[in-house]
């Protein structure tokens, strides 16, 4: 259980808070899409969970450690349990999927192994398996750079499973995809949800994405949630307030696949 305990976040030079007094509990087997319009906070919350922004107030604690309390040693074990799959994927395009892959182990290791890009054959085989596991097996010896966007979006989530996380923090990992290679790629998070029993947060602006995957959707609006509820509660009125649009898919949140 992950708690999130009335955190707030200004940035410097901010005259309102990018989050305002936001509590929330992530349970176990929850798959959660967060939506919101641009600059709702989305991404400063999933920032907050892996440790990349520090709240200007509140807590957040997972297995009885506050964040805010961590030995280095305690935010390494942190990082590792948050894998983190990214918009534009965070690869190294003149490397193969497997050597991209093998780097999500880096929390794992000593700084030297990491340095000299050293690899067991444990590791390696491990490495393999996700690779399977999201698709790419006969691709594992390609430069990523030479790999469509889905693809190098399946790299980033096998990387994000080598890491063994609890959860799986994505913030907006298929606003550079079409619809049906989103479809796809949500459906594999699924699965990797389900098998490797991880606790998903997902930033997406695709409303009908969210209510097809999620298992719980949170809105946030000028920093503060404005709903969190099961995905079929998540009404037309609701997504107009959550998008101040005029009209259910008026602001083009909604695509079809
Ligand atoms: N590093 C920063 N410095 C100052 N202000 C920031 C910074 N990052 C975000 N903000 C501000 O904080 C607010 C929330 O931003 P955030 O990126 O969390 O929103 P978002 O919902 O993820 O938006 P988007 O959908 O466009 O990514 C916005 O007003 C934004 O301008």
């Amino acid at each position: 259980m992950l708690e999130i305990r009335n955190i707030t976040v200004r940035y410097p030079g901010m005259k309102h808070n990018a989050l305002n007094s936001i509590g929330l509990t992530i349970h176990p087997g929850d798959f959660v899409c967060v939506l919101g319009k641009s600059g709702a906070g989305k991404s400063t919350l999933i920032r907050c969970l892996n440790g990349l922004q520090t709240p200007s107030s509140g807590e957040i604690i997972w297995d009885g450690l506050s964040f805010s309390a961590l030995s280095d040693e305690q935010l390494r074990k942190i990082r590792r349990e948050m894998g983190m799959i990214f918009q534009h994927f965070n690869l190294i395009p003149r490397l193969t999927v497997l050597q991209n892959v093998l780097t999500g182990m880096f929390g794992y290791r000593s700084s030297f192994k990491n340095l000299i890009g050293w690899f067991t054959d444990e590791e390696k085989a491990q490495a393999k398996q996700v690779i399977a596991e999201v698709g790419l097996a006969d691709l594992a010896d390609r430069r990523v750079e030479h790999l469509s966007g889905g693809q190098k979006q399946r790299v980033g989530i096998a990387r994000a499973l080598l890491q063994k996380p609890s959860f799986l923090l994505g913030d907006e990992p298929v606003a550079s995809l079409d619809p049906g290679t989103s479809d796809r790629i949500f459906s594999l998070l699924q699965e990797m949800h389900e098998r490797h029993k991880l606790q998903t947060i997902i930033n997406v602006h695709d409303v009908q994405l969210a209510k097809r995957y999620a298992t719980r959707i949170i809105a946030l609006k000028d920093g503060e949630v404005v709903f969190d509820d099961k995905p079929e509660q998540f009404t037309d009125d609701m997504y107009v307030f959550t998008y101040d649009a005029e009209s259910y898919g008026e602001k083009s949140y909604i695509r079809s696949t």
